[in-house]
C-alpha cells in the first residue's frame, strides 16, 4: 500500500501528477516555466490548498532562476511582477498567497541577484518539506479524535495529493491504515469536478483504506443510514474567527451534522489561516467557468442557455465547526481566542488577498 504523492522536485526539477487525468492516467508532467506553474494550478492539475501554495513557490523560483537581469533592483522588480501573476491564478486558497509572500520577504534579505534565486528556491523547498510535517501531525490529532470511531465522511480531496504529503482530512485515514485502525470512509463526489469520485476514492484504495463512493445529494441519508459518527473535511482559508471557506457543499455537511448531532472537524495546517479577515464574509470565493456544471467532460447536459452559478467554495460559520485540527493542535470554541493563542501572531501579518 502505498499513500500518493503529487509534488516532486528533484534534480532541479519540478514534477508533479497530473490530477486532471485521475484516476484512470497517472501522467506526471514536468513544469519548467512560470507560465507552466500557473496553467498547472489554474486548470486544476495540480489542486488543493497546501499543493497550489508549494507549487506556487516552486514556480517563483524557477521563473526567478531565468530571469536576465544583472541588477538587483531590477531583478527584484521583475520578480515582483511574476509574483503578482502567479497570485493571479486562483483566488481562495489563502496557501498561494502565503506561500508567494513568505518567498517574497525572504528575497528582501539578498544583496546579489544570485543569492536571491538561491534563497527562492530553498524557500521553496522548506515550504515543500513543512507542509509533509505539518500534515502528519494533522494526521496525528485527527486520530487522537477520530480514533474511536469507524464510519466518517469527507468531502472533496483534502488528501496526501492536495498537500505534499498525507493529506489533511484524509490524513488520519492514511495514518491509520499504517497502525491498523480502520476506518470506512465516505466520499462524497463532489460536483462539479469531482474530487470526490475521482480523487478521494482512488488515493484511499492506494492506502488500503475502505471507502465508499456517494453522491452529494446522498449525504444526509448516509449519515441516517450507515451510522455516520463524525465529518471530516478540509479548509482553502480560514479567518481569524474560525469561519472556514472549504469546496462546495461542505456548509450543507456541517449544517447536517449539527442536525444529526455528530462531530464536524476542520483539518488545516496555519498555513490556511488568513488572520487579516476577521471572519467568512471577507473570504473571495471563486467562481469557475459554468462548463464545470453544463458538461460532463464534452458531452453537454443542460441545455443551450441555461444560466449557471459556479461557486467552488462556500464558508462554513464557526459556530458549525466542532474542532480546527492543526499541526499545532485541535482548536476548539472561542476561535477568536484560541486561534490566535494556537498561531500565534505572526500569521495575522501575512498577506491577506
Ligand atoms: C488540503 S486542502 C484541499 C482543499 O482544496 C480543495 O479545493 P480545490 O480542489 O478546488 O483546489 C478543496 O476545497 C479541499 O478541501
Amino acid at each position: 500500500m502505498t499513500i500518493p504523492v503529487s509534488i516532486l522536485w528533484n534534480q532541479d526539477q519540478l514534477t508533479i501528477l497530473n490530477q486532471q487525468k485521475l484516476p484512470h492516467v497517472i501522467e506526471y508532467i514536468h513544469l519548467d516555466t512560470i507560465e507552466a506553474v500557473f496553467d498547472a494550478i489554474i486548470s486544476l492539475k495540480v489542486r488543493g490548498a497546501p499543493a497550489i501554495g508549494i507549487t506556487a513557490a516552486y514556480g517563483l523560483a524557477i521563473g526567478a532562476s531565468q530571469f536576465s537581469a544583472e541588477k538587483l533592483e531590477d531583478f527584484q522588480q521583475e520578480l515582483h511582477e511574476q509574483y503578482i501573476y502567479l497570485a493571479g491564478s486562483r483566488p481562495t486558497a489563502v496557501n498561494l498567497f502565503w506561500a508567494l509572500e513568505r518567498l517574497m520577504k525572504k528575497a528582501e534579505t539578498a544583496k546579489t541577484v544570485e543569492e536571491a534565486k538561491a534563497i527562492l528556491l530553498a524557500e521553496a523547498i522548506a515550504i515543500h518539506k513543512e507542509d509533509e510535517e505539518h500534515c502528519r501531525k494533522i494526521g496525528e490529532y485527527a486520530l487522537s479524535v477520530l480514533g474511536d470511531y469507524r464510519n466518517v465522511m469527507t468531502i472533496c480531496n483534502a488528501g496526501s495529493i492536495a498537500t505534499a504529503k498525507y493529506g489533511t482530512a484524509l490524513a488520519p485515514f492514511h495514518l491509520g491504515a499504517e497502525i491498523g485502525k480502520e476506518f470506512h470512509v465516505y466520499a462524497c463526489e463532489t460536483r462539479p469536478v469531482f474530487q470526490g469520485s475521482r480523487l478521494t476514492v482512488w488515493e484511499l484504495q492506494q492506502s488500503g483504506v475502505e471507502v465508499t463512493l456517494i453522491t452529494d445529494g446522498m449525504a444526509a441519508h448516509t449519515i441516517q443510514a450507515k451510522g455516520v459518527q463524525a465529518i471530516i473535511a478540509g479548509a482553502d482559508r480560514i479567518a481569524a474567527n474560525g469561519d472556514s471557506a472549504n469546496k462546495i457543499g461542505t456548509l450543507g455537511l456541517a449544517i447536517l451534522a449539527k442536525a444529526f448531532k455528530i462531530p464536524f472537524y476542520i483539518a488545516a495546517p496555519s498555513s490556511t489561516f488568513d488572520l487579516n479577515l476577521a471572519d467568512g464574509t471577507q473570504i473571495p470565493i471563486e467562481e469557475r467557468d459554468e462548463k464545470e456544471i453544463t458538461h460532463i467532460g464534452e458531452s453537454r447536459i443542460a441545455p443551450e442557455g441555461t444560466l449557471v452559478y459556479n461557486p467552488a467554495f462556500d464558508v462554513t460559520p464557526n459556530e458549525y465547526i466542532t474542532g480546527i485540527i492543526t499541526e499545532k493542535g485541535i482548536i476548539y470554541p472561542d476561535y477568536q481566542k484560541n486561534i490566535h493563542n494556537t498561531l500565534g501572531e505572526q500569521i495575522g501579518e501575512e498577506v491577506s488577498q
